[in-house]
């Protein structure tokens, strides 16, 4: 994946239909597959915390999703990818106040930065991509994604990824659009794997992010300054 992309999406919870109706609005399935993601953070989650997450996915490396300017209002969210290794390192660096403890690979900043486990769950995803009738070539197409995670949460996301933010208000009406059209109820939103796996495995983090969310208010206008864009 090229570097810094944002990624825009909405979850949703898939039902037995949903495969079905993806393949009467012109999807294609492109693969099944089956992977395992490690969590990372410190034991006061500074970084879910900051709204950074990171993870090892098992056969793709590692990756720091980072908050983008849309954060998380409304029932999408925006988070711009890191997948180098040394821009992974220099953000983690800058949200957790360790600035100039050096560089190096992920890995190898692990212990430096206080980052240990704190979540692991295979999934099992169909990768659907689709490109809505009348759009236009050069724009994004869609993707969605219906995942089944190990501990029997399953979640739905349709997704677009851009390279800047000025392409968001055309990529999130789309999702919308293409949401509807799946029979997302239009304020629905549904919780990420890792959430409900904190909530089932990890209830004190879980709550601990609760309390953080329910305080943070992100206004679009504010300038964050752990924000990853840029
Ligand atoms: C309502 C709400 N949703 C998401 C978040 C942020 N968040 C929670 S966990 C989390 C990290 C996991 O993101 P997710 O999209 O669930 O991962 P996955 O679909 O497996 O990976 P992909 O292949 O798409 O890269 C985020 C960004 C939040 N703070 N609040
Ligand atoms: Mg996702």
């Amino acid at each position: 994946m090229a570097q810094g992309l944002i990624e825009v999406e909405r979850k949703f919870l898939p039902g037995p239909g949903t495969e079905e109706r993806l393949q009467e609005l012109g999807g294609t399935l492109e693969h099944r597959v089956t992977f395992r993601d490690t969590y990372y953070d410190t034991p006061e989650l500074s970084l879910m915390q900051a709204d950074h997450w990171l993870r090892r996915r098992e056969d793709s490396g590692w990756e720091l999703k980072c908050p983008g300017a849309a954060g998380v209002l409304g029932p999408h969210t925006e988070y711009k990818e890191l997948t180098a290794e040394p821009a992974i390192v220099a953000q983690l660096c800058k949200v957790l106040g360790a600035d100039g403890l050096g560089a190096g690979d992920v890995a190898a900043m692990l212990g430096p930065l206080g980052l240990q486990e704190v979540a692991s769950f295979v999934t099992k995803r169909s990768a659907w991509k689709l490109v809505l009738l009348g759009a236009d070539e050069e724009e994004p197409q869609l993707r969605v994604d219906l995942d089944t995670a190990d501990f029997g949460y399953a979640v739905g996301e349709v997704e677009a990824l851009v390279h800047e933010e000025a392409e968001v208000p055309t990529a999130l009406e789309k999702i919308h659009r293409l949401s509807s059209m799946l029979g997302v109820p239009a304020q629905e939103t549904a919780p990420a794997k890792l959430i409900v796996y904190l909530q089932r495995f990890r209830p004190q983090d879980y709550q601990r992010l609760l309390e953080v969310n329910s305080s943070r208010e992100r206004p679009q206008e504010t300038e964050d300054p752990d924000n990853c864009l840029g």
